[in-house]
């Protein structure tokens, strides 16, 4: 079997998101959405693997920038639409396109590459590590009291035709971008995705409803959900689906999750992808009765350990010297001097003796502050070759906001 890996061309698209859709199971994509992904496709930089005239692989890169602890946007590879046909599967074709794409990314001068996983199983051979996990959560508000944040009473919740709340939803999320770890501005047209609500998808769910939370007139916050109306002998049993919400300040915070939870004829409040920090965490009486649950969401790869180190800050000062182990991508392998504070850092090849020991998956996994070092070295994964220097790190690498991931792409 002879393949061509190359530069996706705009006029095979169509062949080459039919191979992903095959490789995901077949189910044609809905159109909007088919739209958007063909829209924001950026085919210089993304590839495809051929077999004669047949398409047998696929992965893109989006190029986003991606919030770091301490506020900065960092340019970020955002790899997407994986996929090996299942006729050429386990011949190591992945392997040939992530060996391509890291190149590439070196490459434009991106220090990280970012990826949500179809399985968490896949990607660690290729340097990532797991960077931010979801909450999520199905809140009996029946049983559940809700204490909120002062100030909540000042807010005032108004229902928007979804579409219509869509430049402020944007201007709400563009503001919420520099204050926590993993968010992505978002580039033109991919607020389309927000709000696109096909029928055959709602399972016996509402149209999608969206609610403003507003100040002095001003917008402070939106939430997007479904309702899916249920009854049973006793009566309403209705869930409330959380698609999405942001908020600027804790009343605002607070008044969103008081209505959400207040809806009549509904007893749940679902949350598929939430901060692990979320903070109607601590505003309700049972944690137990809202079924919190985690799973991995950003994986993070260090395309160049020593500009992707520079370009966050640390919230406690450090001075360690790293050992970095990368296989896969050999530029990084070796010793990095990281000095650093919450003002900025510096992170220089050195030869001094190390300090910690680790890959560049455990490097990928600490660094947006969600993943403790010390955690990383509690499972064998991190050695610590000079007393102190874990605990330090760990201080260090921690950010006081808990990194999330607010959408997938
Ligand atoms: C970012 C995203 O887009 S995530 C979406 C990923 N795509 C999908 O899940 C769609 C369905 N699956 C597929 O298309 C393919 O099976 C892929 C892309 C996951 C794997 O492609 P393949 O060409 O078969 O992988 P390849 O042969 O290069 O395997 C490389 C290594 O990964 C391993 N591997 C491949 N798939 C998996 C998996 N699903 N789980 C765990 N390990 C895997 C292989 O065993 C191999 O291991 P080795 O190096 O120790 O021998």
């Amino acid at each position: 079997m002879t393949t061509e890996l190359r530069v996706l061309r705009p006029a095979e698209w169509a062949q080459w998101f039919e191979q992903l859709e095959l490789a995901f199971g077949g189910l044609p994509e809905n159109p909007q959405r088919r739209e958007v992904w063909e829209a924001i496709t950026e085919h210089e930089r993304s590839i495809g693997l051929w077999d004669g005239e047949r398409c047998v692989g696929t992965a893109g890169a989006f190029s986003f920038r991606m919030c770091v602890p301490g506020g900065a946007l960092v340019p970020a590879a955002g790899v997407t639409m994986v996929s090996v046909a299942a006729t050429h599967r386990r011949r190591s074709l992945l392997t040939s396109m992530m060996r391509r794409q890291l190149d590439d990314v070196r490459s434009w001068g991106e220090s990280v590459a970012l990826l949500t996983a179809s399985e968490p199983g896949i990607y660690g051979r290729y340097g990532y590590g797991i960077a931010t996990q979801q909450l999520r959560a199905a809140i009996d508000t029946a049983r559940v009291r809700l204490a909120v944040p002062p100030g909540t009473d000042g807010v005032v919740v108004r229902q928007v035709a979804p579409p219509e709340a869509l430049a402020t939803i944007e201007g709400l999320y563009a503001r919420l971008v520099p204050t926590r770890p993993g968010m992505l501005e978002r580039r033109p047209e991919w607020e389309r995705l927000t709000v696109i609500d096909p029928p055959e998808e709602r399972d016996g769910g509402s149209p999608l409803q969206c609610v403003l939370a507003e100040r002095d007139g001003e917008a402070v916050g939106y939430a997007l959900y479904t309702i899916k109306p249920a009854w049973d002998d006793a009566g309403p049993k209705g869930t409330v689906a959380v698609r999405d919400l942001g908020a600027l300040d804790p009343a605002a915070d607070g008044a969103l999750w008081r209505f959400l939870c207040g809806i009549d004829l509904t007893s749940t409040v679902e949350v598929g992808n939430r901060p692990v920090d979320d903070a109607w965490q601590h505003m309700v009486s049972d944690i137990r009765r809202c079924r919190p649950q985690l799973r991995d969401s950003l994986h993070v790869r260090l395309v160049d350990v020593g500009a992707a180190l520079e370009a966050r800050t640390y919230q406690a000062p450090v001075d360690v010297v790293l050992e970095v182990e990368d296989d896969f991508c050999p530029w990084n392998a070796g010793r990095w001097r990281l000095t650093g504070d919450a003002k900025g850092a510096v992170c220089v090849r050195t030869d001094e003796a190390a300090d910690l020991a680790l890959t560049v998956r455990e490097l990928g996994a600490a660094y947006l502050g969600g993943v403790s070092p010390a955690a990383l070295a509690a499972a064998g994964r991190v050695r610590e070759l000079r007393a102190g220097a874990l605990g330090e790190a760990a201080v260090a690498f921690g950010s006081p906001v808990a990194p999330w991931l607010p959408h997938g792409f």
